[in-house]
């Protein structure tokens, strides 16, 4: 099958409201997708099931899963030849509104400040919502203008008729299992791509940085052997850059369930804070509006790729909810002592870039 013969049976899916999801990993040239054969929800109640998972950020949420039983999977290679955007030319009039505004960001962020002060926790993850409204745009064309935009990123979209459609391009790996090896990565720090992976990080940033290192490796040094981290880096994510470092070892049990590493990582203070459960609590009581996917997971669950099972999971980050006439753009940024409320703000309105680039 090629590329154009994919996206009409990914379009049907969609216009007859079956659940489907087709990505794209940064290290590939090929799309990947399943598409469901019926309409039910179905919840994850193991992590011993294949299929595609997508979970929320807060665990007492349902995770999803699109069963590998229960669906098609297709994976086609992406050649220059067909790869041309199919009509994308209705240019979309839009407009902006703040669903949480700069003033209610601001207070939150010198909350924050203050319960670090107040030695609550080091680290907090906060975040917004922003909704955009437009007209005629349909969920494929963005997501192809999404593969053309963040060819390092994972790029996905998603739908479930109960649930509604996310699309995202997020630069971040939750953990990568391939038999027994293990993989994960320490990602936070932001600042503006200009010219140069040749900048000068800060204080705040390195340290932001340097509690998720800390923290994936103490949590994962009871459950795999042989850790090794690489430097950490400068890495870019469309037109921002971040803080990397990669992460990578042995499972000591093979036949533990992904589960377990799953609940001591995520969410990790990349997006939650540090220690986990005080900032978690701090998140949900404090912020103005529901997560729901967003800083969650999502990604293949023991999948045969080439006769070895992997799961290939990533941190729903850069992510968008979408519906007929607008999308939920979610955004959000590491607070530590060092932290001043104008610049976090900034620093959220530059990532929603990463979205509203490709809605124009
Ligand atoms: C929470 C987000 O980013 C995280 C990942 C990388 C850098 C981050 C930061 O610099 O604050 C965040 O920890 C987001 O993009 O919404």
């Amino acid at each position: 099958m090629d590329i154009s013969a994919l996206y009409l049976k990914i379009q049907s899916h969609l216009d007859d409201q079956l659940p489907f999801v087709v990505y794209k990993k940064s290290e590939e040239e090929k799309l990947n997708c399943f598409l469901q054969n019926d309409n039910l929800l179905y919840e994850l109640d193991s992590y011993n099931t294949s299929g595609f998972v997508f979970a929320p950020f807060d665990n007492r949420e349902r995770t999803i899963l699109i069963p590998k039983e229960k669906s098609k999977f297709y994976s086609v290679s992406i050649t220059s030849n067909n790869e041309t955007e199919h009509g994308i030319h209705d240019r979309l009039s839009y407009s902006v509104s703040n669903s949480v505004s700069k003033e209610n960001y601001l207070q939150l962020v010198s909350n924050s400040i203050q319960a670090i002060e107040d030695d609550f926790f080091k680290k907090v993850v906060v975040s917004r919502k922003e909704k955009v409204s437009f007209s005629n745009k349909n969920p494929l064309k963005i997501f192809q203008r999404l593969i053309k935009s963040y060819s390092s990123a994972f790029v996905y979209l998603w739908y479930h008729p109960a649930i509604g459609i996310w699309l995202g391009a997020t630069p971040e790996t939750l953990m990568t299992i391939r038999e027994d090896e293990f993989s994960t990565m320490a990602l936070a720090g932001t600042q503006p791509y200009v010219d140069s992976l040749e900048v000068k990080w800060g204080a705040k940033e390195i340290e932001e940085q340097s509690m998720v290192t800390d923290f994936v490796l103490n949590e994962l040094s009871p459950k795999v052997d042989r850790i090794e981290r690489s430097k950490t880096y400068t890495y870019r994510a469309g037109s921002l850059l971040h803080l990397k470092t990669d992460i990578k070892g042995v499972l000591k049990n093979k036949e533990s369930d992904i589960n377990d590493v799953i609940s001591v990582i995520h969410p990790t203070p990349a997006v939650c804070g540090l220690p986990k459960e005080r900032a978690k609590s701090f998140i949900l009581e404090n912020e103005y509006y529901e997560r729901k996917y967003y800083t969650g997971f999502l990604g293949e669950l023991l999948i045969n790729h080439n006769g070895s099972t992997e799961s290939n999971l990533f941190v729903n980050l850069r992510c968008m909810e979408m519906d007929d006439d607008s999308a939920i753009l979610y955004v959000g940024g590491g607070i530590t002592k060092d932290s001043i409320p104008e610049m976090e703000w900034e620093e959220t309105v530059r990532k929603t870039e990463t979205m509203k680039k490709v809605l124009y």
